[in-house]
């Protein structure tokens, strides 16, 4: 059988240069185009790429998924700095070339994806809920996309339980303090030396609270999730919203 065609963007960024690996030490893919800032986008056509890995940032990830989608390519996503408004341009761009697939995964590891799943389900039983997340201090976007994306996730359930605002009787604090307001769920950012990336949860109502944390120790956590996508992507056009949706999740486990 052929190999699928595989190319990174972003290929000498932290986790680009991981990714190019994991795909390099897969059997049944081919890394045909590794390419960073500078690089010709024409090259993913050239090479025949099928798949494309898009680890790049914000200001980037929007006009190399247009050409990407424009040609047909299906992306596998990663970066973060995703709004309503960019989902909705994203959303035109593959209205227009309805066999493409792109997956953005705001969190490529099992964990943070268990992380996000365990939160929407608890959200609905607890009065308060925080989310504090741990990253590296080179990391250029704050709050973590995973972190933005579990707040909505805990907003939508308490919306969706009839749950109103969070008690909080703060009535004067320095500028941050609180957090971000991501849909009425404070979110803290904290940028530290020696870790990678981590995420608390912390849920609380009268006499009990839970946390639900996950840690990131290596960009290896984040491979098993992208290769998954890149093989499973082709067959799923149309926009995939998280890794959750290609990992079988509510099956029970077998005995
Ligand atoms: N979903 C997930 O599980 C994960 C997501 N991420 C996200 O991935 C993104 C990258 O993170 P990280 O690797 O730490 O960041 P880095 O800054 O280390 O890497 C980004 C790379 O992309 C390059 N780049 C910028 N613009 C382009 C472009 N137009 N075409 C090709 N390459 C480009 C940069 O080049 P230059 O240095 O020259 O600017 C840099 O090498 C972030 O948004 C991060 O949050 C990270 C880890 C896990
Ligand atoms: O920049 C990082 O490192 C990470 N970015 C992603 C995010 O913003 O959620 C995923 C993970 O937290 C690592």
């Amino acid at each position: 059988m052929s190999k699928l065609r595989v190319a990174v963007l972003g290929a000498r960024g932290r986790i680009g240069s991981e990714a190019v690996k994991a795909v390099e030490g897969a059997g049944d893919l081919e890394l045909v185009a590794a390419l960073g800032r500078g690089d010709k986008l024409e090259t993913l056509v050239d090479a025949g790429a099928q798949v494309v890995v898009e680890l790049t940032t914000p200001a980037s990830v929007m006009g190399n998924l247009d050409f990407c989608v424009r040609h047909g390519i299906h992306a596998v996503v990663g970066t973060t700095g995703w709004s309503d408004d960019r989902l909705a341009q994203l959303g035109t761009s593959l209205d227009a070339s309805p066999g493409t697939g792109v997956l953005i995964a705001p969190n490529f590891s099992i964990g943070a994806v268990l992380t996000m799943k365990f939160a929407q389900a608890a959200a609905r039983w607890f009065e308060s809920a925080e989310v504090v997340e741990l990253h590296h201090p080179n990391k250029a976007d704050a709050p973590s996309g995973t972190a933005t994306r579990t707040a909505q996730l805990i907003a939508a359930a308490r919306a969706e339980a009839g749950l109103g605002a969070q008690p909080d009787a703060t009535v004067t604090a320095l500028d941050g303090a609180r957090g971000a307001d991501v849909d009425g769920v404070p979110v803290h950012a904290v940028r530290l030396r020696g870790l990678l990336a981590h995420q608390e949860v912390l849920l609380g109502s009268e006499g009990e609270t839970l946390t639900i944390r996950h840690d990131s120790l290596h960009h290896s956590s984040f491979m098993p999730g992208i290769l998954l996508g890149v093989r499973r992507i082709g067959s799923v056009p149309g926009l995939t919203m998280g890794l959750e949706h290609f990992l079988d999740l509510d099956r029970p486990a077998s005995h």
